[in-house]
């Protein structure tokens, strides 16, 4: 090992003691059992159920306080003390209120406090004490720390222990400490969070999932299509561009670009003001009681139009320069009669209705107008300079890739792209061909690429970004091509149809699936996919455990859109030392909700896999990092203290 590297970490572990020390706290590390991983994915901007999920761990917060207080205390009172763990703040204000006298409130910190203590010791039993540490409020440490480290000798100490506690409550700290302490329980009981693509788009508040995510303890990010159009807006696709603002104003969602990224709308309003009216197949999809307004409803409906159009002009552009895109099929615009309001795809005419094509010319119908670019380049300007999106896209590149390979598992938000015949999809970039694993990796290649340089706007990498989003062999589409055209002008729902990548069938097939990770290099026996993107129809009795367990996909539907059409809201993974297990959860509809009656959301646990043996540090990716640490030790041990 290289004598300098060697050197400098000396300076770390200046004494002979502290090399020691250091490994044996690792080894000890990688004979504790494996720490709990949770898998999200398909969040689409439901930052409320998202929260909740998290903040009960998909039903571990719970679980553990059965565990310990069953016998001890009633449902309803487990339910209770679940909400304050969850909502701390909340249920602390709330039951405030409902106490008569200050000895009643006492007697409440005084028994919370202790049940809070028993149960983040449970939690953490398979946790270092270091890493407790880390967990604990931070103004805390010393505090808890004597609380929690009782000796067996329990009569001896119990009057020093309440007189602490009493402390605690005279000097008014005893919100902040159960508040902090139940931070350290949902801390606790997951490890690392998986988030299996598409963050953004649909639902209100993608912006907060960031935000919580960026605060995470330990999370990666494995990207889904939505994502990456968000990733290829601020690096310089024009066309990417369009797409985000058009699905927010389609959502009724353009506060998360003009007052939450700070993009300004007027050029756009101004332009679709100038040319569009109102058009029922551009009005908001979502609308609640009070958003929007009917004026606000009007001009939504105009931008919505006005840069519908312009994404479809520039997608012409794109497929025109990337010959194999191989998406002649999607030039629409140069396809429409439109003097007869008639388009021929497929080699079948459809009527177009609800046209709103003023600003197409018939004979260059890809030009944008004067007016349109001006328009584009200030929302990209607007976009590249947003500070906030700056932050957020920076995070979801640094925690994020199009797929991971996690202790033997597979993670990917879409498919691998094949044929009927179960081969790797083969395509041709720029006279280079690849598949299935190569392939992936090119395509996060250019994805980087396209990040590293916003300035380029029509270059390869930037196109691919786009591609990503829409490509036939993109792994996060997985579908023929996207029907966006089709749903606002033609009425025949078959033209809507998105005919799925065979992927999608022969991903139940338990041969195909092991054949997949073999390409990964993966261990058939032991790993699994891990698939987001496609709501699971629950409703209609499809099963999100396919080919004898190798292949797992949770979009059950966070998003409040697809819920009718799955049946549940989501699905969540848990993967801890005993095994897999798959949760199905039921609709959450506020977090009020939860503090008024006490009821959790209600989840349907499923066991994917049970591991024969407890499952250790020692057999996983953390695992296999601690021993390259032990080795380095060991070197500067030999190099430095033992000669
Ligand atoms: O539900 P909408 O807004 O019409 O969006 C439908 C579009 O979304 C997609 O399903 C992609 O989004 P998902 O990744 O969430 O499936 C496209 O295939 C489809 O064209
Ligand atoms: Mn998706």
């Amino acid at each position: 090992m290289n004598s300098k590297y060697l050197d400098l970490l000396a300076q770390k572990y200046d004494s002979e003691e502290k090399v020691v020390t250091e490994i044996i706290n690792l080894k000890a590390i990688l004979n504790l059992p494996k720490g709990t991983e949770h898998f999200v994915s398909d969040l689409h901007g439901e930052y409320q159920a998202f929260q909740h999920v998290l903040r009960n761990g998909s039903g571990k917060v719970k679980e553990k306080i059965a565990d310990l207080f069953e016998e001890e205390l009633s449902a309803e009172e487990m339910n209770e003390f679940a909400t304050l763990v969850y909502y701390p703040e909340e249920k602390i204000k709330l039951i405030k209120n409902a106490f008569d006298n200050d000895q009643e409130l006492e007697h409440w910190y005084i028994q919370m406090i202790d049940r809070m203590l028993k149960l983040i010791s449970y939690a953490s039993s398979k946790y270092t004490r270091s890493k407790l540490r880390k967990a604990l409020p931070d103004p805390f440490v010393y505090v808890v720390e004597e609380l929690l480290y009782k000796t067996e000798d329990f009569t001896n100490k119990e009057p020093y222990y309440n007189k602490i506690v009493q402390q605690i409550i005279s000097l008014g700290q005893a919100d902040k400490l159960i508040i902090g302490l139940s931070y350290t329980t949902q801390r606790l009981v997951v490890d690392h969070l998986h988030v299996v693509g598409d963050i953004y788009d649909r639902g209100p508040e993608p912006d907060k999932i960031m935000e919580t995510l960026i605060n995470y303890h330990s999370v990666d990010i494995q990207w889904g299509n939505h994502d990456v159009l968000w990733i290829g807006a601020f690096a310089g696709s024009k066309v990417c561009l369009a797409n985000i603002i058009r699905i927010c104003a389609r959502y009724n969602n353009l506060e998360i670009i003009e007052d939450v990224y700070g993009i300004n709308l007027r050029p756009l309003l101004n332009l679709a003001e100038k040319y569009y009216e109102d058009n029922p197949a551009f009005r908001p999809k979502i609308e609640t009681e009070d958003k929007p307004s009917a004026l606000e409803r009007e001009q939504i409906t105009k931008i919505h139009q006005a840069i519908a159009i312009i994404q479809f002009k520039l997608e012409s552009s794109i497929i025109k320069r990337r010959p194999y895109f191989n998406m002649s099929e999607r030039l629409l615009l140069e396809k429409m009669d439109q003097d007869n309001h008639k388009i021929t795809i497929h080699g079948k005419t459809y009527p177009l209705e609800n046209t709103s094509f003023q600003a197409v010319d018939p004979d260059a119908p890809d030009q944008l107008l004067e007016e349109e670019e001006q328009v584009i380049e200030k929302l990209l300007f607007s976009v590249q300079h947003s500070e906030k999106l700056a932050r957020h896209m920076k995070f979801l590149m640094k925690k994020g890739s199009l797929y991971l390979k996690y202790n033997g598992n597979l993670l990917i938000h879409g498919c691998i792209p094949l044929d009927e015949e179960g081969n790797m999809e083969k395509m041709t970039i720029e006279n280079k061909t690849y598949a299935g694993r190569e392939l992936l990796d090119i395509f996060e290649h250019y994805l980087r690429q396209a990040f590293a340089h916003p300035e380029e706007t029509d270059d390869l990498a930037t196109d691919m970004v786009w591609y990503l989003w829409t490509g036939e062999y993109s792994s996060l589409f997985g579908k023929r091509e996207m029907t966006t055209f089709e749903r606002y002008f033609i009425s025949d729902k078959e033209t809507h149809k998105e005919r799925k990548n065979p992927y999608y069938h022969l991903r139940e097939n338990e041969e195909m699936c092991r054949r997949i990770l073999e390409e990964f290099d993966l261990n058939p026996d032991q790993g699994h996919i891990i698939n987001g993107h496609t709501p699971i129809k629950e409703i209609d009795g499809e099963n999100p455990i396919k080919a004898n367990g190798k292949m797992i996909v949770i979009d059950g539907g966070f998003s409040k859109a697809y819920q009718s059409t799955t049946g549940i809201a989501g699905y969540t993974l848990l993967f801890n030392s005993y095994g897999m297990q798959l949760v199905a959860h039921k609709q959450f509809n506020s977090k009020e909700e939860v503090l008024r009656n006490g009821a959790d959301v209600l989840s349907v646990k499923r066991l994917v896999d049970k591991e024969l043996e407890r499952k250790k540090v020692l057999e996983t990716n953390v695992g296999e990092e601690l021993l390259q640490e032990i080795y380095i030790l060991n070197s500067l041990m030999e190099y430095r203290y033992m000669k």
